[in-house]
């Protein structure tokens, strides 16, 4: 089957102005404004979609949408955010987690999102199939995921910031980590599951971990993944503890490599940056959360200009409080114009990082762009809504009057959403499931 997606209102990709052409699961041509591809089996007529590649969320923690504006939580910087949800993610359960699943890519799903990165560091007892539950639902949902075998073990008692309820120890955690590498890292192109090795925090894992999990990464041909540099507080917990900055900490553990992306890094200094620039390591900007939880601001142009590739991340359910990524990518715009002023940060720039800049932070040269070979991984929008009506560009439209939910996407080919309404889900049922267990937690508080 040739599906021609035909003339398009827009599109993020200059030469394909007549539309794209789709066939097993892969763009196969560019039809030039005005023309007409080679041959094709059927057409979808796209003359009020703004089209764009699916949006990469490069940073999450599904989970946490159990524990949305948790009163416990909120109004709180992130170490006593973490102190007051700790001892309430210590009651996920199997259930729990797969609902959070369901749901947070659903969501992600409606507002354009075809890959994402789930964070999950949580392990009480009980969970220990955790990834397997994560995967069950990507593959139904027919989403692309990088699963992160996320990791604490540096409890309390032994000077971390976690309790003994949501640690584990490092050789359960290596492992595991063995494990779902054997079972879920697909390096293939167009894969639809791989793994990443994503020890927590400098405050909740040990030296010894993250330096086990970066040769174990290395041996396996996975990329690893960390929070770092998001707050002063960790800053201040490193000297303390390690006697020296987040970033040598980094190069410590051995993992100032190509293979790293870091979720925030807010507090790089000049010299830093171009260290983690050479090293070719990736960012995950997170505004959401960053404003939330009164973080900071990551310098992303500085850091692009230092040669480190700048992704986009909604953050985890409890510090954003969605998963939507179109918003996200307004959100980075809004903040980094604070910052860089008008004309140095434009739609271009935030639809970048949100796709070819997330799909690189993941290691992936098969998505994030709308070019011959590339997967077929698709969002497209209307400007039905009177929110955009009156609007003169349609691309910079999507981001200044601020798109949240999609008309269509589009993964490997196949439509999931149509319509606006995700194929094959009951969002209603969904809601109300998701519902009833995220109250148990709101009762733990
Ligand atoms: N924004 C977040 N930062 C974190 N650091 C850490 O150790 N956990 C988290 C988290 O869940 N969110």
């Amino acid at each position: 089957m040739r599906l021609w997606i035909r003339d398009p209102l827009a599109i993020m990709a200059q030469s394909a102005r007549g539309g794209i052409v789709v066939e097993d699961g892969r763009i196969t041509e560019l039809v030039p404004s005005g023309g007409r591809p080679e041959n094709h089996d059927g057409i979808f007529d796209a003359s009020r979609h703004v089209v764009l590649p699916g949006l990469i969320n490069t940073h999450h923690h599904f989970y946490q949408t159990l524990t949305r504006a948790n009163p416990a939580a909120i109004n709180k910087e992130l170490f006593p955010w973490l102190k007051a949800l700790y001892p309430i993610w210590a009651g996920l359960t199997p259930e729990a987690l797969r609902l959070a699943t369901r749901l947070a890519l659903t969501e992600l799903m409606m507002s354009g999102c075809t890959t994402a990165s789930d964070h999950q560091y949580v392990f009480p007892r009980g969970l220990e199939h955790a990834l397997d539950i994560q995967a069950e639902e990507a593959l139904a949902l027919g989403m692309r995921m990088t699963l992160n075998r996320g990791s604490m073990n540096l409890s309390i008692k032994d000077g971390g910031l976690p309790p003994d309820s949501v640690v584990q120890d490092a050789d359960t955690i290596l492992a595991d980590c063995e494990r779902v590498i054997a079972r879920y890292h697909d390096q293939s192109e167009g894969a639809m599951l791989q793994v990443a090795l994503a020890p927590c925090s400098p405050f909740s894992v040990t030296k010894e971990l993250m330096a086990g999990t970066a040769e174990l990464a290395k041996r396996c041909g996975c990329r690893l993944h960390t929070h770092l540099s998001e707050t002063n507080d960790e800053d201040a917990f490193c000297r303390a503890t390690f006697g020296c900055r987040p970033v040598d900490y980094l190069e410590d553990v051995g993992w100032l490599s190509d293979n790293v992306w870091l979720a925030h890094g807010i507090h790089f200094d000049d010299g830093e940056m171009q260290r983690l620039g050479n090293a070719g390591v990736g960012v995950a900007h997170c505004p959401a959360s960053n404003m939330l939880l009164a973080s900071g601001q990551c310098r992303t142009l500085e850091l692009e200009a230092a040669g480190v590739t700048v992704g986009l991340g909604v953050d985890g359910s409890a510090s954003n409080d969605n998963s939507n990524m179109m918003e996200g990518v307004r959100q980075a715009l809004l903040l980094n114009r604070l910052r860089y002023g008008a004309a140095a940060v434009t739609h271009h720039d935030v639809l970048r990082w949100a796709t070819e800049g997330s799909a690189s932070c993941l290691g992936r040269s098969d998505i994030g762009r709308i070019a011959i070979g590339m997967q077929a991984d698709l969002a497209l929008f209307t400007l039905d809504e009177l929110r955009f009506s009156g609007a003169g560009d349609p691309l910079a439209a999507l981001v200044l009057c601020g798109a949240h939910r999609a008309d269509r996407v589009m993964i490997k080919g196949r439509w999931t959403v149509e319509d606006g309404i995700p194929v094959g889900i009951d969002v209603a049922k969904l809601r109300h499931e998701h519902g009833a267990i995220a109250k148990l937690f709101a009762e733990a508080a």
